[in-house]
């Protein structure tokens, strides 16, 4: 297996006014692998991918594309970004939408375009307004626009969000073999248990900064854990604040 280092993010550091939003993030992703950041509300995970992705500026730390910097033209070639939050323009057509990411990247993807929209099941709705999708169907769509080019780096915000099951297992089965064939991914999820079964390696951020790292087999053996969700609530400190909570609210209703 090939893992050379596909992304890498060093020291990202990054301010909104007082507030610290991440201190001295590292990720590194290698190709032929699925990397998962994970972390709670707020911990900074659709910060360090909008800076992975050239969106915002860190004020500190450096990315690198398959060895080239973030800056230089090039390696944002290499990288495709679905995002979980941005406003799609919503009087444009699938199809206008895919075309205008062509267009942007000088290219022509409508062949691999088509057979990824057919795979998810959009083909039918090309020449539907954006506005008139679902918020599944935007996300599908977003998802090949990202994925068409064929980058070295797919990099997703929470890719799972609001898609049915089908829909689901089609993009999972995407992104293992996307993985598979020698690229990287980098998705951001609150998804514990697909990331246990589907990430070569994870990141945990709380309060924007790493509080673990590796492999999710080693990370449960480590902290003798059962489950990457307890990891989780176990290195984020909250593994006994979320039991007291839960009894809380069953209180609420009993
Ligand atoms: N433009 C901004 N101005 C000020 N604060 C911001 C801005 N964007 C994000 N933040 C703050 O940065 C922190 C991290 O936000 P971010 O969206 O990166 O977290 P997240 O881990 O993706 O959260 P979630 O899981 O809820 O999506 C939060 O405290 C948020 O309020």
């Amino acid at each position: 297996m090939v893992t050379e280092a596909a992304l890498s993010a060093e020291a990202l550091s990054k301010r909104y006014g007082a507030r610290t939003v991440l201190d001295d993030v590292s990720i590194e992703v290698r190709r032929g692998r699925i990397h998962g950041l994970l972390g709670p509300n707020g911990s900074g995970k659709t910060t360090a991918l909008h800076i992975v992705t050239g969106l915002i500026r860190p004020d500190r730390g450096r990315v690198r594309v398959l060895g080239i910097d973030g800056q230089d033209k090039a390696s944002r070639e290499e990288v495709g970004f679905a995002p979980d939050d941005l406003p799609l323009p919503g009087a444009l057509t699938g199809r206008e939408f895919l075309l205008f990411h062509d267009a942007l990247r000088g290219r022509d993807d409508s062949a691999r375009a088509a057979v990824l929209t057919e795979m998810l099941g959009i083909s039918g709705d090309l020449d539907t307004p954006v506005a008139e999708y679902s918020h599944g169907m935007q996300r599908k769509l977003q998802l090949v626009a990202a994925v068409m080019h064929e980058p070295a780096v797919l990099i997703l915000d929470e890719p799972f969000r609001g898609l049915d099951p089908d829909a689901a297992r089609g993009v999972r089965r995407l992104l293992l073999a996307y993985a598979a064939g020698g690229r990287a991914v980098l998705v951001a999820t609150h998804d514990m248990l697909r990331a246990e079964r589907d990430c070569d390696e994870v990141t945990i951020l709380d309060h924007g900064a790493v509080v673990a790292a590796g492999a999710p087999d080693r990370l449960m053996a480590e902290a003798s854990c059962g489950s990457l969700e307890d990891v989780f609530l176990h290195v984020t400190g909250r593994a006994d604040d979320a039991d007291a909570r839960a009894d809380r609210i069953a209180a609420v209703f009993r």
